[in-house]
């Protein structure tokens, strides 16, 4: 089994639009728990232009399924994660301008870095994982940091399967092989959908976990709307 946690970023992006509490991330996590889905993941970035630090503290009383947050590790993140003490740490090595990922950890360049803050959330009993490309070397070193899972960057694979091509599968599943011999387990994220997560799930051995968000919102939207629009075209006649 493959467990699904959704991002919830874009929530709290569609809540700071109008600087109110609609759509109420709290209640919305609540319900994408009451819907199934068996976690919740965050990305408080440092500008906080969607998941605010205090959204972090207060989702904890309220997230009873997985809670994951991921970032990179800078000095305010890694007090945060110490303080809320999530389920499971995801740590992303994005620029603090970034629009979104998009790049995996260098685990060679970054690996004596990632070993150091790894040990302090394991001690922590957080459970870690890496946000990481498919390069075999980079899996190698990712193994020699003490991490527990790493999480595979999907938008390559993503963007190649939206243009027909399905070869791009390939090197997911064999980074997932070698993640699995090296004793790590394996989640996967980003720009993973509706129509590529049951392709990527068949060709990736032992998938612990995806995390989903900018197009489970965005589904959300369109399969919700017609609902919506016909609720208040009721109220109106
Ligand atoms: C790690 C990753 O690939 C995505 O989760 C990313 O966290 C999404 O963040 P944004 O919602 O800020 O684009
Ligand atoms: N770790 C990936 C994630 O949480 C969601 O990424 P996306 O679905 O918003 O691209």
């Amino acid at each position: 089994m493959t467990k699904l946690s959704v991002n919830i970023n874009k929530i709290a992006t569609l809540r700071n639009s109008r600087g109110g509490n609609v759509p109420n991330l709290l209640k919305v996590a609540r319900d994408i728990e009451s819907f199934g889905a068996e976690g919740i993941t965050i990305h408080p970035r440092p500008d906080e232009r969607h998941i605010r630090y205090q959204d972090a503290r207060d989702l904890k009383d309220v997230v009873t399924t997985e809670y994951n947050i991921e970032g990179n590790p800078i000095q305010s993140f890694m007090d945060l994660v110490l303080e809320v003490k999530p389920t499971q740490v995801t740590l992303v090595p994005d620029a603090i301008d970034a629009i979104t990922s998009n790049a995996g950890w260098d685990t060679i360049k970054h690996q004596s870095f990632l070993k150091e803050v790894i040990t302090e959330f394991k001690n922590n009993n957080i459970r870690t994982s890496i946000f990481i490309d498919t390069d075999s070397k980079l899996m190698e070193a990712a193994a020699k940091t003490g991490t527990d899972r790493i999480e595979l960057y999907t938008e390559h694979f993503a963007s190649e399967f939206d243009k027909g091509n399905k070869q791009a599968i390939e090197p997911y599943t064999e980074a997932a092989v070698l993640a699995h011999k090296l004793g790590l387990g394996i989640n996967a994220g980003h720009d993973l959908s509706l129509d590529n997560i049951k392709f990527f799930k068949e060709n990736i051995p032992n998938l612990a976990e995806v995390s989903i968000g900018h197009a489970l919102i965005s589904e959300s939207l369109y399969l919700g709307l017609q609902n919506v629009v016909n609720m208040y075209l009721h109220r109106l006649c």
